[in-house]
């Protein structure tokens, strides 16, 4: 996480005074920093772009940014097919294109790949943007790369809720933007969707959103459309394991191939929320749904937001006179535990989306579940079975769309994403 993020804000406020340095910041970085006056103190002549638009991920690294990178307030996931006739060479110089576009959106320069830049980030920074590429199962039978295809591509098994809508799911390749400016973001977007043609078109996109950094009075874990804190359990780079459990060993040990070296498989579900049923239950029984407190997030048996849950816990039920787990054994946060599952454990990274009201009136929004994991076999795909056998939250939820890609390490400089697949 920290090695991938560098402040601008940092940066501009160590160039002091000089001008020459900040002035080098800012037109290297290819945004503009603020030149009107103002008399009300809110900025004025020269003043230094200080707010989240400095901030700058690299998008060349050990592992791709948009896995550890703090999840971003706006977000696209697109998946791209490999138009026909199309195939490995048209494939690698895809990539490269993306790679060079991906390198400079990420600091804040002006993409002519794909003709002039259309401007839409202009006078941005930044903004945290990142992008993220991968390669789903199907990407390998177009380029004839089959022997290169990891087993962990394999299909996902059916789920017996599941209403997958199989035009909004799969795909040959796979682009996640994330950045804390919609224009931003969008910028990136339409830029990548350009520098497609003619060798790939857009199978499906979803856009997303998570709560705005600086909303909240301290930073906090964001909620979602359920209102839920949703994020708190997630491994943390800090724990031992969690290479071990996100990311492919640097040397794969035959499992994988050699070109995931430091990469990561991610999971993409849309999943829709029936909110106009989930807001008909009192907060105690949303609650108990999920297992933890609405209000902070903490476990129905007490503390904060961090308190371990204690899934032994009982209560004596005043009408039954029987002790009751405080805790139920449906709930959504005691069944995808990972000492639940045999150890299972995957980085959620979701946005939220929200497409509309369909003809009933009903909100048309939910989640984009995004996780990422070493192995879905080890993470999403045995949580996913115990949730589809018995999950309070069931009730609540639809899962429309479904994708699984394998994301490659991070390019080193010079490098494109995906490199040694292409071209090992
Ligand atoms: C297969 C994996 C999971 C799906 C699909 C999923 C959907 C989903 N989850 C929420 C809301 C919450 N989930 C929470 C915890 C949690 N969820 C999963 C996995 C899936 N969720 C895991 C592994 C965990 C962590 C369990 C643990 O170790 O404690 C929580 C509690 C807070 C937290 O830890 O994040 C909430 C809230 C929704 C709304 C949803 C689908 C729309
Ligand atoms: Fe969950």
């Amino acid at each position: 996480m920290a090695d991938h993020t560098i402040s601008r804000r940092r940066l501009l406020s160590t160039a002091g005074a000089t001008g020459l340095a900040l002035g080098a910041a800012g037109s290297a970085a290819g945004y503009a920093v603020a030149s009107s006056g103002s008399s009300d103190g809110s900025g004025g002549a020269g003043a230094a772009l200080t707010t989240l638009g400095a901030d700058e991920v690299m998008f060349h690294g050990k592992h791709q940014p948009g896995i550890t990178t703090p999840v971003q307030s706006r977000g696209h996931l697109v998946a791209f097919d490999l138009a026909a006739g199309s195939g490995r060479k048209e494939a690698a110089a895809l990539l490269r294109r993306w790679s060079t576009a991906a390198g400079q959106l990420m600091a804040g320069k002006p993409v002519d790949g794909a003709g002039p830049d259309t401007d839409i980030a202009r006078d941005a920074g930044p903004s945290a943007l990142t992008v993220t590429f991968g390669f789903g199962h199907s990407f390998f039978g177009r380029t004839g790369l089959e022997k290169q295809r990891p087993a962990a591509l394999d299909p996902l098994p059916d789920f017996s809720s599941d209403h997958l809508d199989k035009a909004r799911s799969n795909g040959d390749l796979w682009v996640q933007i994330g950045a804390n400016d919609p224009l931003v973001a969008f910028h990136a977007l339409r830029a990548l969707q350009r520098l497609a043609r003619p060798a790939a078109k857009v199978r499906w996109q979803m856009n997303g959103f998570n709560r705005s950094p600086g909303a909240t009075a301290r930073p906090m874990t964001t909620r979602n459309l359920m209102g839920q804190i949703d994020g708190t359990n997630n491994p943390q780079p800090s724990d031992d394991d969690f290479n071990q459990r996100i990311f492919v060993p640097g040397r794969p040990d035959g499992t994988d191939p050699l070109w995931m070296a430091d990469g990561s498989y991610v999971v993409v579900r849309r999943i829709r929320m029936l909110l106009d049923d989930w807001e008909e239950l009192s907060t105690r029984a949303q609650e108990e749904v999920i297992g933890r407190r609405k209000s902070d997030g903490a476990p129905l048996t007490g503390g904060t937001e961090t308190t371990e849950m204690e899934l032994e816990k009982t209560v004596r039920d005043g009408r039954s006179g029987r002790d009751e787990l405080v805790v139920p054994l449906n709930a959504h946060a005691r069944i995808s535990r990972p000492d639940q599952n045999g150890g299972a454990a995957m980085l959620r990274r979701p946005f939220s989306y929200h497409d509309g009201f369909d003809a009933k009136g009903e909100p048309d929004a939910g989640l984009l579940f995004v996780c990422w994991q070493a192995n879905p076999l080890q993470g999403f795909v045995p949580v996913q079975r115990k949730l589809d056998r018995g999950d309070a939250l069931s009730a609540f939820i639809r899962h429309e769309a479904s994708g699984l890609f394998a994301v490659p390490g991070g390019a080193a400089a010079g490098e494109y994403v995906g490199q040694r697949l292409l071209e090992g």
